[in-house]
């Protein structure tokens, strides 16, 4: 049996799964936790990749390996090949105002022109959480670290890296990334299949080295000392696009630190409002996408608020009728990336006597971050994406009450497939497609055996959230 290895490094954990190349059959997987924080050391990604692989039983037997990763976190390397600082996180907010400054900056001063000019350079408007604002924030926050950057890669490419050698076992060339991944750095064009070295240096001031773009089945370096080989790998969601094998009309509805509704599409997209970014996919097409700052956390904030386990919020939550008796939980505790509210603060709204049980409390939690994917799944359609079917994954799928609840605010019925890990497992579908050199992926069994949760939609739950979304204030600092 012929072996591949698929990672995921997660905001949250590093997953890897070992599966037969052939059938997708698992034969092993392991799992390790990063530490919290918006801000991360990337050794500590490499620590979890070493434990998460021991417990997968190692690599020395894997043919192949592709990482897939979170998204545009800014890894700044020097000369030598060794960070500058702890790495930027997608979901770190301090580079909102390099942000603004770039699309005005672009637009010459009108902000509207230069958020279009963004989206039709790059696919997206910047916000905090796209790698260019962090290497502009880097720029005037840290002008002594800025002047050391020598090349910048994004986590995936740099777990690639190091699992390669580094500098020392695969040179600059080593580094290596893929379409996806490079599509969420704000300097790589969608149009053009190629970075925007214009659009780098506007930030940084200098144009660092960059990873060497892959095809969606090139093969990059060879794992150090010359086992496996290495794949382009992808970052997280074009990987669970690839594992669930997303048709048109499919939508993958992932709740994880983030909460993120995405499709794949035929062409790429230019949304000038911001909402939908339109990065690639890691099959050649395209992944429109809508991305929240506040997904499964805000549910592990009510768990902590009400002191129970995740069973015991999700049975509070299906205890409380749709629209908890008014309650409305919007959900912007780290401030919100879609819509872009990097300073704002979530907030209860509608209290009531009647309404302030824990019950209500749990049900507002699930209804609050729901209808704000909900939202992102409105900004999809508004860009002519065919909203058909929904897949929920991620952590928080995990949840009977998110599970449940799901449908009546989405308005759709919703398909949950075996709980898994499906990021790591898109990376390893596309490892066995290096191996395979075929045209297409192999055609392993995706998201075929999905439950389909159906209830009625109930519609006044967006409504009253609708009404509560705008009243939201800033943070103090
Ligand atoms: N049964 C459950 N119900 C609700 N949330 C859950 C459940 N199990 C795990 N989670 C949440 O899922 C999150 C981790 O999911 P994951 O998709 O791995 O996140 P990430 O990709 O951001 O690292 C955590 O916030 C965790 O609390
Ligand atoms: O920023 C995005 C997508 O644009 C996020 O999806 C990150 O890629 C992190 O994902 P999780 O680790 O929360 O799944």
């Amino acid at each position: 049996m012929t072996l591949v290895a698929g990672v995921d490094s997660s905001t949250q954990s590093c997953k890897v799964v070992v599966r037969d190349a052939e059938t997708g059959a698992l034969v092993r997987q392991g799992r390790a936790s990063h530490p919290d924080g918006t801000e991360v050391a990337p050794a500590a990604w490499w620590d979890a990749l070493q434990e998460a692989v021991a417990q997968a039983g190692g690599l020395d037997d894997v043919a192949a390996v592709a990482v897939g990763g979170q998204q545009h976190g800014m890894v700044a390397l020097d000369a030598d090949g060794e960070v500058v600082r702890d790495a930027l996180l997608w979901n770190d907010t301090r580079s909102a105002g390099a942000a603004r400054d770039l699309i005005a900056e672009l637009g010459d001063g009108d902000v509207v022109a230069g958020a279009q000019a963004w989206a039709s350079a790059i696919g997206s408007v910047p916000v905090a959480s796209l790698t260019v604002t962090k290497l502009r924030w880097l720029r005037d926050a840290e002008p002594e670290n800025a002047a050391r950057v020598a090349a910048v890669a994004l986590p995936h490419d740099w777990l690639t890296w190091k699992l390669a050698g580094g500098l020392a076992g695969a040179g600059w060339e080593g580094l290596v990334t893929d379409r996806s991944d490079a599509s969420g750095t704000g300097y790589w064009s969608p149009f053009t299949e190629d970075y925007r070295l214009d659009l780098l240096e506007r930030a940084l001031g200098s144009v660092p080295r960059l990873p060497r773009v892959l095809g969606p089945r090139e093969a990059g370096p060879r794992l150090a000392g010359g086992g496996a080989v290495l794949a382009p790998g992808a970052g997280d969601n074009a990987g669970a696009a690839l594992a669930l094998g997303l048709q048109p009309g499919d939508v993958a509805v992932s709740i994880g630190t983030s909460g993120v509704v995405s499709a794949v599409a035929k062409a790429p997209t230019a949304d000038g409002s911001g909402l939908v970014t339109g990065f690639a996919d890691a099959t050649g097409a395209y992944l429109p996408l809508a991305c929240t700052l506040n997904a499964s956390r805000v549910l592990d904030a009510a768990r902590r608020i009400l002191g129970v386990d995740h069973a015991g919020l999700s049975a509070l939550a299906l205890s409380a009728p749709a629209g908890a008796d008014g309650l409305v939980h919007v959900p912007y505790l780290e401030g919100e990336r879609t819509p872009n509210k990097p300073d704002a603060t979530g907030a209860l709204h509608g209290m009531r006597l009647t309404n302030t049980t824990p019950a209500h409390l749990a049900r507002a939690a699930v209804e609050g971050m729901l209808c704000s994917l909900a939202d992102g799944i409105d900004a999809l359609r508004d860009v002519g994406v065919p909203v058909e079917r929904l897949f929920l994954i991620g952590g928080g799928a995990q949840s009977e009450a998110v599970r449940r609840i799901a449908p009546t605010v989405l308005g759709l019925d919703v398909h949950v497939p075996t709980p898994g890990e499906y990021v790591a497992d898109g990376a390893a579908r596309q490892a066995a497609w290096v191996l395979s050199g075929t045209d297409a992926a192999p055609a392993w069994s995706a998201a075929t055996d999905a439950e389909v949760v159906r209830a009625p939609a109930e519609p006044h739950v967006r409504a009253q959230y609708a009404a509560a979304r705008e009243l939201t204030v800033d943070r103090a600092s």
